[in-house]
């Protein structure tokens, strides 16, 4: 490969300039974990409703028990007491009543005195109160957690379980969310096996596959096809016209990606129309990197077969893609302090984990070596090093791809 490959920060900009976003659909609240919002949600209630309490208490008039104290508590007639769920009548002046936490404040009570400072006479007809009152004490007011009409989140924003909550909450019961993406794999590779059972002394057993699925698998995107070829180029592109000619939104295949005798996927994408955007990006591991668009304007991956690489592959480019069609930012990596050094006009992918000493330092005492998946299944983050004119700038990211914020 050539010495003029495009950078990382170019790849993925291609990536990002050549993938369209893809359409959405409305789900139910129920089905929406995980899923990605595709407009602004909107409460359809104002939340709260209505004043509530915040504590278990007496509600009353604050005028009332301006001068309580310890020493001279204040006694109110109890004239009521207000369970959550109910709709009380107005409370008199000089009286208090009893209140639940989320219960509808009276009209004519403007404060909750906690049930802690209160005593409450033999026979409860009567309560004392031993502390004043500011008006709005302990009142939830209405609206001060949102108005119907108001937006509440943007669009862009995996539904996790407190964002669940508030939809509940405003009386959103079903969502624009974005289409999950459907991805074709081909893995190719002579070598490859299935499992442990019976292999022969030069096969290898496919690592990619597996890793793949689960990386689709943990964002919510969809393995919707999926073949495995040995190193044959007819072969890879009849498993090729197949995977193509299904519904998938993006097309991925590992292995086969360099420049050896058996390495197919460049020539089987070319005599099929595709247009490759790049093949190899300045980096290390998982140069060989191959992106393109199918003739019909699809995106394509070509991993590399090396399982570090396949994975920095998923991770970071593939990830950007699934980033596009989701409507997703780029993602920004966390600026840490490292001693690597990085090399000139070369990214690094490193396999470490922050230091869990004092200095909070990112370390990277790991076998970097792109075969090697003990290294990375014993880190917790990959550090992104970039070194150019005499400037290096190093990014934590966590290991394993994911779209929250
Ligand atoms: N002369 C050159 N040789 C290589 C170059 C190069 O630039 N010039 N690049 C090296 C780099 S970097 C990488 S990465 C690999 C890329 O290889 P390919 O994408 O062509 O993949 P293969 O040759 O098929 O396999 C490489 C390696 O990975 C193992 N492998 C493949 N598929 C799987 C799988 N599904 N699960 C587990 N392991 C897999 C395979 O057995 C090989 O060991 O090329 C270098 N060579
Ligand atoms: O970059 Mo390859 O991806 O070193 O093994």
């Amino acid at each position: 490969m050539g010495g003029d490959r495009p950078s990382v920060d170019e790849g993925l900009a291609l990536i990002r300039g050549n993938v369209r976003p893809l359409p959405g659909e409305s789900v139910p609240i129920d089905r929406a974990l995980g899923r990605i919002t595709a407009v602004p949600l909107v409460a359809a209630r104002t939340v709260p409703g209505f004043r509530a309490a915040a504590m278990d208490g007496f509600c009353l008039r604050s005028q009332n028990v301006a001068a309580a104290t310890p020493e001279a508590p204040v006694r109110l007639p109890i004239a009521a007491r207000i369970a959550a769920g109910t709709w009380p009548v107005p409370l008199r002046d000089g009286s208090a009543a009893g209140i639940a936490t989320g219960a509808p404040v009276p009209d004519g009570a403007d404060a909750i005195v906690m049930i802690e400072h209160s005593a409450v006479e033999t026979g409860a007809a009567y309560v004392t109160i031993s502390t004043p009152a500011r008006p709005g004490l302990n009142i939830r007011e209405i609206g001060e957690d949102a108005i119907a009409g108001q937006k509440v989140l943007d669009a862009g924003h995996v539904i996790t379980p407190d964002i669940v909550a508030g939809m509940a909450a405003y009386g959103i019961g079903q969502v624009a969310v974005m289409w999950s993406p459907r991805v074709a794999l081909v893995v190719t590779g002579s070598e490859l096996a299935r499992d442990g059972a019976a292999i022969d002394p030069s096969a290898i057993i496919d690592a990619n596959g597996p890793m793949i699925a689960a990386t689709l698998s943990s964002v919510g995107a969809i393995l919707s096809a999926s073949e495995r070829v040995g190193d044959d180029l007819a072969m890879l592109g009849a498993a090729l016209d197949r995977v193509c000619a299904t519904d998938a939104d993006l097309v991925v295949t590992t292995g086969g990606a360099s420049r050896g005798d058996y390495d197919f996927v460049r020539q089987a994408l070319e005599r099929r129309g595709a247009r490759i955007l790049f093949h190899g990006l300045s980096m290390r591991p998982g140069k060989p990197i191959l992106f393109a668009l199918l003739a019909d304007g699809r995106p394509f991956f070509g991993l590399p077969g090396n399982p570090v690489s396949a994975c920095i592959g998923m991770r970071f480019f593939v990830g950007q893609a699934l980033r596009a069609m989701l409507g997703l930012p780029d993602e920004r990596g966390l600026a840490v302090i490292s001693d690597e050094q990085g090399r000139d006009d070369t990214t690094l992918f490193l396999r470490g984990t922050f230091g869990r000493g004092p200095s909070a330092r990112f370390e990277t005492p790991f076998d970097q070596r792109s075969h090697i998946l003990s290294s990375l299944m014993a880190a917790d983050h990959w550090l992104r090093v970039d070194r150019s004119g005499g400037e290096t700038r190093r990014l934590a990211f966590p290991k394993t791809l994911h779209f929250g914020r």
